[in-house]
């Protein structure tokens, strides 16, 4: 049987989460989706505490949707839907789970790739954040949860863009593309949002489509022109608080998240075993703060572009199409992850070029 597609929705609390789901549960638009409202994770002791029935709840909903609530593992409701739709008790064919807003998604986009059960019914489409643009600035700054989100997002959608004038529109859009340039950013009003940004995305495939800012480029390329004259900028994160202020004026206001991302481009081929031994001891050493690495890579001994991305320490490569006649050849990588020590990243994939 094909595997289903899973979405798995994220944002900061109070983000509005649940105003874009309900639209989905009520709306007609022809697609039978189970979601999953999650209160696991960290929740389960209060429940344990505060809530007697541990079991979960299945309705069906007038348009064929089916609301599922949670309160016990992630793995197990995944199952028991799977379970109950191969014994013809539930129609179905997506899936979206709704994480708790204080929930990393790591964690949760993990269990696609471990669990044998969930591997064999599943695949993770893509993480979809919903960013509150009234909130998310003042969030970003005080919560590293709200930047992991973001930065694990394969798409964005805004909320409340309406309690937001322009400015304050364009500073929040200029931030999250500094911590993920990879994910376009849509909108969601009052959980109004196409159908089509939300599902079927395909983030999590491997596919050569890798699309990146131009502004985003150009201005990591400004910026690694002058990296001698300010190393302290895009180095490791300084703690003290006089430095910090510090930071902050020469950043010209910009703000300097723990999660942010770099690009990596290079018009010369790599080579496949030296490439393939750094990416593994990088992800040895890196792993727990490598969010989400994507690539297309020009790889020496074949004529078709090479696709990877990754996970933490999980990573997967593809061949992808054969490099267009007239197409300008070359490897482009974005890393997105916390305190990655960009110069050790940008330098040893420099060695591996052939
Ligand atoms: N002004 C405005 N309010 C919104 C918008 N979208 C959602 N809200 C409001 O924001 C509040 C929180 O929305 P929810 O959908 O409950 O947010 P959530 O992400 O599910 O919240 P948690 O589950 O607590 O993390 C509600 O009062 C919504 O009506 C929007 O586009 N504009």
């Amino acid at each position: 049987m094909a595997l289903t597609p899973t979405t798995i929705l994220t944002g900061f609390l109070g983000a509005g989460k649940t105003t874009l789901l309900n639209r989905i549960l009520r709306e007609d638009h022809g697609l039978r989706i189970a979601v999953i409202e999650n209160e696991f994770g960290q929740e389960n002791i209060d429940n344990e505490i505060l809530v007697q029935d541990t079991g979960e709840q299945i309705v069906e909903m007038n348009n064929g949707c089916v609301c599922c609530t949670v309160r016990g593992d992630l793995i197990e409701a995944l199952t028991t839907l799977a379970r109950k739709r191969d014994a013809g008790e539930l129609h179905f064919d997506r899936v979206v789970i709704e994480t708790t807003g204080l929930a990393n998604p790591g964690p949760v986009a993990q269990t696609f790739f471990v669990d044998e059960e969930v591997n064999a019914h599943y695949m993770l489409d893509a993480v979809v954040t919903v960013v509150d643009a009234r909130h998310a600035m003042q969030q970003l700054d005080e919560h590293e949860e709200a930047q992991r989100q973001v930065g694990f997002a394969d798409t964005m959608l805004l909320s409340k863009t309406d309690l937001v004038n322009p400015e304050e529109l364009d500073a929040l859009e200029t931030r999250l593309k500094r911590i993920n340039p990879r994910a376009p950013i849509g909108r969601s009003d009052f959980g109004v949002v196409p159908i089509a940004e939300v599902l079927d995305i395909k983030g999590f495939n491997l596919n050569d489509k890798l699309e990146l800012d131009p502004d985003f480029l150009a201005a990591e390329e400004h910026a690694h022109e002058h990296h001698h004259d300010h190393d302290h900028e895009h180095g490791e994160h300084c703690n003290h608080p006089s430095h910090q202020h510090a930071q902050h004026d020469h950043h010209h206001s910009h703000h300097t998240d723990d999660i942010a991302a770099f690009v990596f481009k290079s018009e010369r081929a790599f080579d496949p075993e030296r490439l393939d031994n750094f990416l593994g001891s990088l992800v040895q050493v890196f792993g727990p703060k490598m969010l989400r690495y994507k690539g297309v890579l020009l790889m020496h001994g074949t004529d078709r572009k090479v696709v990877f991305q990754g996970v933490h320490q999980m990573m997967g490569s593809d061949l992808g199409p054969k490099w267009g006649e007239t197409e300008a050849r070359g490897s482009k990588m974005v890393f997105i992850g916390k305190n990655l020590p960009k110069d050790v990243f940008i330098r040893g994939l420099e060695q591996c070029l052939v």
